[in-house]
């Protein structure tokens, strides 16, 4: 059978399902054969809803349930649907163990030190006067090129550019599309134009990347890669999206304004339920010299340039890469950061605190922090490609952003090394795990069962208080993660990273991870072996 499957509405008694279909009407030979003896239900309305009694050796496929009020959309394994039968037989027994009492004490401690995480901005912006011949700009097409000045344009030089642009499209679900209710705006490849300004040389890339904080930046250098030149006329627009990694070191985006006349194009950041309205256009009439405006911003920032009310704005987009710097002189003083977050130094001292108190894990134990940041994640080559102790996600250490990067840095100072992990979310038994598992990669839609992958290639569970009833067996808790910083986003499918982005690119996807720190008992800290679940509490 193909199409849309049933949805399993009703369990009746221990062995019957009532069945009903996600559009059309049973074919009620198809289920007999799939789970069991169909039988119809003479309480509905014909057709629409059938009963099923299950037999003992049920193979499920793919279903759509709904049980007791909760909603499951995935494959159904041999183990889950066994849960479901069994569920039935006890729904007035409770579904969920019985728990020790939440440890108060360590909730109050890891609390005291999550206050002191300030709010990091993920981007800069400012003005920046620039030297006149600065804003010379070259374009056009084969021998019909144009020069016009950005300073000082008229506005029959500014269509005359806006003319000679290409229609903007963007990224959505891995195809490149064009369409105007989404990006309405002009756009020019590099390969059409040549402008004076260099963001590199002029200063600007080091001014807005500097304020931006890295991991072990001070090993790195910021290269800008010019990307587009962008042309706004009235009315133009680009709605919310986030700018497509281009690479694993990509980590940020610089926009760059010209002060042609206009109104209106402010560009809206939003990151972490924050937003910031960048009113270029306002910027730059305020300045008696001319000037540009500017923002770096990285590259999880959800951004927008809202309508274009009167005249052209123009922008210069960069793409920004972190790039290996030269070794440093084993003679000389190990560099010093110029810049520090200023939350790093209370961290890092209500940290040596927590650390040294001996009520703190007093057994040791996992904490962990929900990164503030997505990273780009390379997406497999081939399906299927896992591994039970490669953790995938290290190489994404060395490019933590903002106050990601300064959590990891406080415990490494304490010689205590973090590790990244993502945290999935299967019908609430949660587990961290090394890579990404996605249908397709890893999970064959039809037989397998998320978590029994999982599990196989070494994912840890760690909390299964929210477990859906109909888990006939629940895994049990192996290591419990105390969260200083709770999670958000726990994954279910990596597939759901890709869908809005400025561009189209398959080989890297956004995804979201958490820092996971073992630390030993008092006196011997940086020891971590994974403790016994039964310490402290999960607050997932
Ligand atoms: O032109 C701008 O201000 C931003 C353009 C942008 O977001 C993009 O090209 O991805
Ligand atoms: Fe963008």
């Amino acid at each position: 059978a193909g199409g849309d499957w049933p949805t399993l509405v009703n369990a009746t008694s221990p062995l019957t399902l009532a069945v009903e279909p996600a559009c059309g009407s049973i074919d009620a030979s198809n289920f007999s054969e799939i789970i069991g003896q169909h039988r119809p239900d003479e309480s509905a309305e014909s057709g629409t809803r059938s009963l099923i009694d299950i037999g003992d050796d049920v193979l499920g496929p793919l279903w759509r349930l709904e049980i007791a009020g909760r909603r499951m959309e995935r494959p159904l394994s041999p183990r889950s649907m066994s849960a479901v039968t069994l569920e039935s037989e006890t729904r007035s027994a409770s579904p969920v163990p019985s728990r020790e009492p939440e440890d108060e004490h360590v909730n109050v401690q890891v609390e005291a030190l999550a206050a002191t995480i300030e709010y990091d901005p993920p981007f800069y912006s400012g003005t920046m006067k620039v030297p006149p011949e600065s804003f010379t700009l070259f374009y056009g097409h084969e021998k019909n090129a144009q020069r016009i000045n950005l300073a000082n344009a008229d506005e029959d030089e500014l269509v005359h550019l806006f003319d000679a642009c290409d229609p903007a499209t963007f990224g959505r679900n891995k195809e490149n599309v064009f369409d105007e209710t989404y990006r309405k705006a002009r756009k020019m490849d590099t390969s059409n134009f040549q402008c004076a300004f260099d963001a590199e040389r002029l200063g600007l890339v080091n001014i807005a990347c500097g304020n931006l904080t890295f991991g072990e930046s001070w090993l790195k250098i910021v290269k800008a890669e010019l990307y587009k030149l962008n042309v706004y006329g009235p009315g133009s627009f680009f709605k919310p999206h986030k700018d497509t990694p281009r690479g694993k070191d990509m980590f940020g985006s610089l926009v760059v304004t010209f002060p042609t006349v206009h109104e209106g194009g402010e560009l809206v950041l939003r990151h972490k339920e924050k937003e910031e309205v960048l009113n270029f256009a306002a910027w730059l009439r305020e300045e008696s010299e001319p000037c540009v405006a500017y923002a770096a911003f990285f590259s999880d920032v959800e951004h927008e340039v809202l309508e274009v009310k009167s005249g052209y704005r123009v922008t210069l987009t960069y793409n920004l890469y972190l790039e290996d710097g030269p070794e440093p002189d084993p003679r000389l003083p190990f560099p010093v950061r110029a810049l520090v977050p200023r939350s790093e130094q209370q961290f890092g001292e209500m940290l040596v605190k927590l650390l040294d108190d001996p009520t703190f894990l007093p057994e040791g134990g996992t904490l962990g922090f929900d990164l503030e940041h997505q990273y780009p994640i390379e997406t497999p080559r081939f399906e299927g490609w896992l591994s039970a102790s490669k953790n995938r996600f290290t190489p994404l250490l060395r490019i933590l952003k903002g106050n990601d990067a300064m959590v990891l840095r406080a415990f490494r100072h304490q010689s205590i090394q973090p590790f990244l992990m993502a945290v999935y979310d299967l019908d609430g038994v949660k587990m961290m795990f090394h890579d990404f598992l996605y249908i397709g990669r890893g999970i064959d839609s039809y037989h397998e069962d998320p978590f029994d992958v999982m599990v196989e290639y070494g994912a840890i569970i760690i909390d299964n208080k929210d477990a859906a009833i109909y888990w006939a067996n629940l895994p049990e808790v192996e290591e419990t993660v105390v969260w200083v910083t709770k999670p958000t986003n726990a994954n279910q499918r990596l597939s759901t990273y890709a869908a809005f982005g400025n561009e189209v690119e398959q080989n890297h996807l956004y995804g979201d991870l958490c820092l996971i720190v073992r630390v030993g008992p008092p006196g011997n800290r940086q020891s971590s072996k994974r403790v016994d679940p039964k310490w402290g509490r999960g607050r997932i």
